[in-house]
């Protein structure tokens, strides 16, 4: 019975497209059924959802899903944020057609609506974990749609109002959080210099101490020291935190942060400032990065942002850390928000690229198994399912983390600080990395259809792309992981023979832990993905019935084909031949298994139409003939 109704609905709906189609092109036609339109929208070929779908979406956002819907509710009803209006569909995405000075200043015009509409009250002013996690949720919504306006608004309230919270006292707090909360000041974060990216204690900045006036003077000694891809810096930013090398009487305190004005009121460069833009980029053009440069360029003595270190009006400089390494920790505390900011996100764009591609898959047929028979649904393929269902199980893996990440960075106490440093490094690595893996497949398995700029999938991979290399390389931030503290038993005794091997040679122990980056890397990884197989398993423990049956299967599959995939495992003999042979077989069984599920699966992320990419159904059933049109798809608002 259930069959005949489905085949019955998938008649009716094509009937119904054709007569649209038809009607449209050749009025008066009289029409039959015909078969030249293979597409049905994804829920024709999706049973009825097996567990309650609000709840599985209510325990993968975890918190705030008011305010997410509102901020989605906000935007797909402003025309500057819909780029596209197809039927009785809105499609919300910016338009990557724009020039560079556009898309920037469309950034700007809609960081200002967002402020008229409340989106940003008490963002800084109120410390309290219930607040923080909501603008944590804003984050994510304004990054699922477009991850410029999420960086430059990121800039200026994470780390640019974030190091003002942590790393200043109060006379900071009272002079700076309001009017940076009413964007009356834009603030950016000059860390990076073009001689210095990763390694931040390098950088070559200079800033000494005047007493005679009790400035502080910030000097930029060579043109390697140049601040490089400062977000904000180049056309809108009216101060800046500078990171700097404090010399007191000739001798060197480290690194320290202070705040310095680089635009007057009227947008012009302050005394002592050069500002050049970095030009455009293959992703992120809605942000404007500059370069910095500072003459000899005078700052009050309060600008020291100085929770932890100050020099007094006669110049002695006091620190209540005597350690120089915890002191360069505590200042480079700011980017940990910047890591579980990037580990939420990089999960969003896969859950994106991943409804895109599924819905796709579930809409779109080629070939028959046999002459007359119908053609194949892309997701009933086992390849096509063993290619993107083991990502969808990661995903969920990666929420859970990522939600669990930003909990424990909310509540965590000083001496948390370094567990949340691995924790936040370790996840913003592997799930960036594998945000772009995923995008990468979703755009493959949409065929042709993955390169429309409105299928989302190829610009979203060219804007976060930056992601595993800013807020610390993905590469170094994994090699320190391992260094630090792990003890993943097996892959930390073989690093420790390794090591141990190569310095018997006669080099020191750096080098050999260098020349071991390999396995320090893989123990990194195997780390994070024991934690976050733990997280899964406690999420899991909040569902009952075939909700919790199929978040097993989930968390099954992104073991078995971490596993699968991974021949550091076999490489390594912590796996046998056939133990491995096993579990290739059992993850196209688990595929199969959930391929009934996918469509709610999806649904379940709680992205509302507007904010996915736009798939071959969606053409065929209320625009075929815009495109025929010839107008560029950007045009059709
Ligand atoms: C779009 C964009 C926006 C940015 N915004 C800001 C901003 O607002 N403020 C700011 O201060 N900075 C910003 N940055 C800078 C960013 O943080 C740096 O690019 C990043 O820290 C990497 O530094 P780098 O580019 O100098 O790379 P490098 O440090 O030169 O690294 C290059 C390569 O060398 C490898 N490498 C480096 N060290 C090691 C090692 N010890 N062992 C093995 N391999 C190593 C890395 O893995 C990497 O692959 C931004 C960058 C971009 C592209």
């Amino acid at each position: 019975m259930a069959e005949r109704r489905i085949v019955g609905d998938r008649a009716g709906w094509r009937i119904r497209v054709l007569t649209k189609h038809l009607r449209h092109l050749i009025p008066g036609t009289s029409l039959e059924a015909s078969i030249c339109l293979a597409y049905e929208p994804p829920e024709v070929n999706s049973g009825d959802a097996a567990f309650d779908k609000s709840a599985m979406r209510a325990l993968l956002d975890g918190h705030d899903l008011e305010t997410r819907d509102w901020l989605f509710n906000l935007m797909a009803k402003s025309d500057l944020f819909v780029s596209r209006k197809v039927g009785d569909k809105v499609f919300a995405s910016p338009d990557f057609n724009e020039p560079m000075d556009e898309m920037r200043d469309k950034t700007l015009e809609r960081i200002f609506f967002l402020l008229r509409n409340g989106v940003f009250k008490d963002f800084l002013k109120d410390n309290s974990i219930e607040n923080s996690l909501k603008q944590m949720a804003v984050w994510e919504v304004l990054g699922i749609f477009d991850h410029a306006l999420s960086v430059k608004l990121g800039v200026h309230f994470i780390l640019w109002g974030g190091s003002i919270v942590s790393l200043g006292t109060q006379r900071h707090h009272d002079k700076w959080l309001r009017i940076t909360e009413e964007l009356k000041v834009f603030g950016c974060f000059a860390m990076t210099e073009l001689g210095h990216g990763s390694n931040v204690r390098g950088i070559e900045t200079v800033t000494t101490y005047d007493p005679s006036t009790q400035e502080f003077i910030i000097d930029t000694p060579c043109e390697s020291a140049q601040k490089y891809w400062i977000g904000g810096a180049a056309k809108h930013a009216t101060h800046t935190i500078v990171f700097s090398q404090l010399l007191i009487d000739g001798k060197n305190e480290g690194v320290h942060a202070f705040i310095c004005q680089i635009r007057d009121a009227n947008g012009r460069w302050c005394r002592g400032i050069r500002i050049a833009d970095c030009g455009h980029k293959t992703g992120l053009n809605g942000v404007d990065n500059g370069r910095i440069w500072f003459d000899k360029v005078r700052i009050p003595r309060e600008n020291l942002l100085n929770a932890v270190a100050d020099v007094t009006p006669d110049g002695q400089y006091v620190s209540s850390i005597k350690n120089p390494d915890q002191r360069f920790g505590v200042f480079m505390a700011p980017l940990s928000s910047g890591r579980v900011t990037i580990a939420m996100h990089a999960t969003n764009q896969a859950k994106v690229g991943l409804a895109t591609a599924l819905r796709y898959a579930l809409t779109r047929r080629a070939f028959s198994v046999s002459t007359y028979e119908p053609e194949m649904l892309l997701l009933d393929y086992p390849s096509h399912q063993h290619r993107l269902l083991p990502l969808l199980a990661k995903t969920y893996a990666m929420n859970f983390a990522a939600l669990d990440l930003k909990k424990l960075h909310l509540k965590k106490n000083p001496e948390d600080s370094k567990v949340v440093h691995v924790i936040s490094s370790g996840f913003k690595a592997m799930f960036s990395w594998h945000s772009q893996r995923t995008l990468q497949e979703c755009r493959e398995a949409c065929g042709g259809q993955g390169l429309k700029t409105e299928n989302r999938i190829g610009n979203l991979k060219a804007e976060y792309d930056v992601q595993s290399t800013f807020e610390g390389d993905n590469n170094v931030l994994m090699q320190q992981l391992a260094l630090l503290q792990l003890r993943e038993r097996g892959l930390l005794e073989l690093l420790d023979a390794e090591v141990k091997k190569i310095i018997s040679t006669g080099l020191s122990t750096s080098e050999a832990l260098m020349s071991s980056y390999k396995l320090a890397e893989n123990l990194g990884k195997a780390f994070t993905e024991r934690i976050m197989l733990e997280i899964f398993q406690r999420a899991e423990e909040q569902a009952t019935g075939s909700m919790k049956k199929v978040l097993g299967l989930l968390r099954t599959l992104s073991v078995l084909s971490g596993v699968d995939e991974e021949p550091v495992f076999l490489r390594y003999g912590f796996l046998s031949p056939e133990q491995s042979q096993l579990i290739h077989r059992e993850v196209p069984a688990v595929c199969a298994e959930l391929r009934p599920h996918t469509l709610h699966l999806v649904d379940s992320f709680g992205i509302p139409q507007p904010f996915l990419g736009l798939i071959a159904y969606d053409w065929v059933e209320s625009n075929a003939w815009d495109n025929v049109s010839g107008g560029s798809s950007q045009s059709i608002v």
